[in-house]
């Protein structure tokens, strides 16, 4: 088999890689997803009741988007002599990928201990940290759409969707928070109006800004975010978001970033690194939850521990990706 970009119109396993149709399908699937969630929230309020165990299942379902990382550090290397992107050097090597996983593992271990021990400061440090990789993520998305993409319409929406469910209705995050740290819930109510106020100015900037730059997808995108967080239940919200929009618009990010192959051979490339940091994962959550962690507040120090590194990478992917045009390839 010949890769893609030696012969471009070359059928591969599984059918060959398009980033168009990819892009389309997910960015539109997940989309209706937070779309379809809200409506549920709306039309059966009870459904709130069941956010923090969507929460657990939209945590777990998206742990794999950041279980590759390990393999995406070493994708940022231009594959063509010439190609836009900086030679990663030794990151790039096979060699250094065993000292990179465990700086990482330890990273993640440093913070999942600050989120337990300092957790007020920790878990608003990584909120706002939070704030930037999903907006990162949502500006990389339009880009690879072949977008000229709106920086204000991504960090409106990557605040949003934490500002709204946490400070809309704190009642209903309340559980959840007082399970991480009863001292989280008093601090938030103090920063809620300024950061309402603030999510507030940064959507209008959003709007004005995709209007401009005619980035009509990230407009319908961001008032889809924005009107579920205010009339849906909060988590429900945010478990529908992270699982059904952020993990898998990544997914496609790194599938697009891959060197070679059809969309089954990269599929199947991602799943079998997934597998062995998705376990670790489940088995550092596992052990949060057997020495006394409720289950939906382990999930989210898991996830929130992981998110240092995992941005880090991610940064460094959007710095050093290859862009090409947006036809497949
Ligand atoms: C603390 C907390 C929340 C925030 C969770 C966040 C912000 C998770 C971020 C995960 C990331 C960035 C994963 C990597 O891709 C909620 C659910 C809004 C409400 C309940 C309490
Ligand atoms: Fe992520």
């Amino acid at each position: 088999m010949t890769g893609p970009r030696a012969t471009p119109r070359a059928r591969t396993r599984g059918g060959r890689w398009d980033r168009g149709r990819a892009t389309a399908v997910v960015g539109t699937a997940s989309v209706l997803a937070v779309a379809a969630a809200a409506a549920v929230g709306v039309v059966l309020p009870a459904s709130g009741a069941a956010g923090p165990a969507l929460l657990v299942v939209a945590g777990v379902l998206g742990l794999p988007h950041g279980a590759v990382d390990h393999l995406a550090m070493g994708w940022s290397r231009p594959v063509e002599p010439g190609a836009p992107g900086i030679d990663p050097g030794w990151i790039g090597t096979a060699g250094a990928r065993p000292a990179l996983l465990l700086g990482y593992a330890l990273l993640a271990a440093g913070v999942a201990w600050a989120a337990l021990v300092l957790t007020v400061p920790a878990v608003l440090v990584l909120l706002v940290l939070s704030c930037a990789h999903f907006a990162e993520g949502e500006l990389a998305f339009a880009r690879l759409r072949g977008e000229p993409g709106s920086g204000a319409a991504a960090a409106a929406l990557g605040t949003a969707v934490i500002a709204g469910p946490l400070l809309l209705r704190p009642d209903a995050v309340r559980p959840v928070l007082d399970a991480l740290d009863p001292g989280l819930a008093p601090v938030l109510e103090v920063v809620r109006t300024p950061v309402l106020l603030v999510t507030g100015l940064l959507v209008l900037a959003g709007v004005l800004s995709s209007v401009r730059r005619r980035c009509h997808r990230q407009l319908v995108e961001l008032a889809v975010v924005v009107v579920a967080g205010l009339v849906a239940p909060p988590l429900l919200v945010f478990a529908a978001w992270f699982g059904a929009w952020h993990a898998p618009r990544h997914l496609v990010r790194l599938l697009d970033l891959e060197p070679d192959g059809g969309t089954w051979t990269r599929v199947t490339r991602l799943g079998r690194a997934a597998v062995l940091p998705t376990g670790a994962a489940l088995a550092a959550l596992g052990a949060l939850v057997v020495v006394g962690g409720s289950v939906p507040a382990s999930v989210l120090v898991v996830l929130l521990a992981l998110t240092v590194p995992h941005a880090a990478v991610v940064a460094r992917l959007g710095r050093t990706g290859r862009s090409r045009p947006a036809t497949s390839s």
